[in-house]
């Protein structure tokens, strides 16, 4: 007989998701025990609940499709909340499962265990942060509801919520809808796309700017399409680094204003018409422009609207516009209107010498690797390696680069590796590392065997830069080397070029178990990308990043 949870369960597998992340509480266990009956999604339990959101997070980011994180009511839900929001400012379709009390509890009079201010307190907190929810306690309702929030999950490419009472799970349900994919309308589009192209053509040098919404509605291959037919330079903004990669288009580098390529940058900032299809405008992405880009005469196409101009087209799903456009343009490219940007020149040729490692020189590395070997997905969190990822190319990569939370690496790139199957590169900070590193312990039981690079500078590097008088960055010298075989794991001590050209040779030797890279790092040791962001903060005496 089918249940609330084998239909839910059906329902997230048809709209992508290959897994779930959890970690139970009693008011979770009953949904728990159906979900391991059921056997649909494999269930990977994790040690601490940012880990399970960041590691759905991941999995959804590195897969396309839903992500899911499943936990108890109160401490573990709440303990989700960062992770949820950093989906929500990023776009990421992450579906939270929650146990709740069950009917005759809430009624008890007697206040419940992980009770806040009220039982509703959970669900209120949720509101902020996800675009859609339901309670599926109704066993008549529940598949209308299931098709109801899942579907916003993917229209919108946001999180949304579901709370299960402990006594729904496997109460008889029927089946739930097929997804729906939002309508648009064909004229609307049909208009805004001629408009476009209109302005592009009159333009003197156009160029595409690619944002996250063109990986998460899964239209990479179109838009480099669109691209090749419009002989436009492809340039991806902070945030959407990684994508088109291996799309065959010529990839022009990742704006990033007075921290970048200054030819580049001057490019972007002195174009005629930017094109930005699916990019967030937020300062991470743009903020440190040496000539602040008049966004008035730009075409942005982002969250169902195209603005161009005064002129604006709501309702119009970025995948609407590329379609409207590619059925107007002749197969044949046209001829660019202007001369492409030069190719971004990333690190390469990593002397095996004795000089102590820097930032750059794990780019390089990189670099070297992956030339020789082929592309490895990278998963990033936020600090200078992050920084230095932009130094790694043309790569995959997720990061959170624009909610900026600490602790995403390591269990997003767990996540990436569940849900794909491919072997991730791993780069994080010591200070992110003692967030949320430890969830390699799991790695082994899971299947995966990263490998993990650790910055190990000894202190909040990047808060240094933008307030060096600050007594409170020191973290001390962790020796997270020798903890790695503790976690199941391997680790080398990495302080010199040869070391680290060896380490990585053996790291990616080695299957079966994670490895890590204890890169030590002397402190204020800054990639030059961090280095040009900082001095382009100071200079523009922008307020100091959070
Ligand atoms: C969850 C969380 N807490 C705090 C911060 C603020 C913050 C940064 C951003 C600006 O908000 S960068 C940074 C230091 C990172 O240290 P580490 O991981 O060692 O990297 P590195 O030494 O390369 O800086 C902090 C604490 C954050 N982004 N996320
Ligand atoms: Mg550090």
């Amino acid at each position: 007989m089918d249940t609330i949870t084998s239909q839910l369960l059906q329902a997230l597998k048809a709209r992508g998701a290959t897994e779930i992340f959890g970690i139970p509480g009693d008011f979770a266990l009953p949904l728990f025990r159906e979900i391991e009956r059921d056997g649909r999604l494999p269930l990977r339990t994790l040690s601490h609940e940012p880990g399970v959101g960041f590691a759905a997070d991941g999995a959804a980011r590195a897969r396309g499709g839903l992500g899911v994180a499943a936990v108890t009511y109160g401490a573990g839900a709440f303990n989700l909340v960062n992770t949820v929001a950093g989906a929500f400012a990023e776009r990421v379709p992450l579906v939270v499962l929650s146990g709740a009390p069950a009917a005759h509890e809430a009624g008890s009079g007697l206040l419940l265990h992980h009770q806040v201010k009220s039982l509703d307190s959970q669900w209120r907190l949720f509101e902020e942060v996800t675009a859609a929810r339901a309670r599926l306690d109704d066993p008549e309702r529940a598949p209308a509801e299931i098709a109801r929030v899942l579907d916003v999950a993917l229209q919108q490419s946001r999180p949304v919520y579901l709370e299960i009472p402990r006594d729904c799970p496997a109460l008889p349900c029927g089946p739930v809808p097929a997804f729906q994919p939002k309508a648009w309308d064909a004229e609307r589009a049909a208009a805004c796309a001629d408009e476009l192209l209109a302005r592009l053509r009159a333009a003197k040098d156009p160029l595409l700017v690619v944002g996250v919404e063109v990986r998460r509605f899964g239209l990479e291959a179109r838009v480099a399409e669109l691209a090749r037919r419009l002989a436009l330079p492809v340039v991806t903004t902070f945030m959407g680094r990684g994508l088109l990669v291996g799309q065959g288009v010529p990839l022009a580098g990742t704006y990033l204003g007075l921290a970048g390529d200054p030819d580049l940058s001057a490019r972007v900032e002195g174009s005629d018409a930017l094109l930005l299809l699916g990019a967030i405008v937020s300062d991470t992405n743009f903020a440190v422009s040496a000539k602040r880009i008049d966004f008035r005469h730009a075409i942005h196409a982002y969250d169902d609207a195209v603005h161009m101009g005064h002129a604006v087209y709501p309702g119009l799903p970025l995948a609407a516009l590329v379609e409207a456009l590619l059925a107007r343009l002749d197969p044949q490219a046209q001829k660019p209107v202007a001369p492409p940007p030069a190719p971004p020149r990333y690190p390469r040729d990593l002397a095996w010498d004795e000089q102590p490692v820097q930032p750059q020189d794990v780019a390089a590395a990189l670099n070297d690797l992956m030339a020789e070997q082929g592309p490895m997905p990278l998963a990033s969190d936020v600090g200078d390696c992050l920084f230095t990822a932009m130094e790694v190319g043309p790569a995959s990569l997720i990061a959170p680069g624009y909610y900026a939370t600490m602790g995403y690496g390591v269990p997003a790139g767990l996540g990436l590796q569940a849900a794909t199957g491919e072997r991730p590169i791993i780069l994080v900070g010591d200070g992110a590392f003692q967030m949320t590193g430890w969830e390699l312990g799991n790695a082994r039981r899971l299947g995966l065997d990263p490998i993990v690079i650790v910055f190990n500078n000894g202190g909040w590097e990047m808060l240094r830069t933008f307030m060096p008088e600050g007594g409170f960055h020191d973290l001390g010298q962790w020796d997270f080397a020798h903890m790695a075989a503790g976690m199941g794991g391997e680790g080398q001590v990495v302080r010199t070029r040869s070391e680290l050209a060896a380490a990585l040779a053996h790291a990616v030797a080695r299957r079966g178990s994670f490895q890590l890279l204890d890169v030590r790092l002397a402190p204020g040791q800054l990639s030059p990308t961090l280095a040009r962001f900082v001095k382009a903060v100071k200079r523009l005496s922008m307020p100091v990043a959070a």
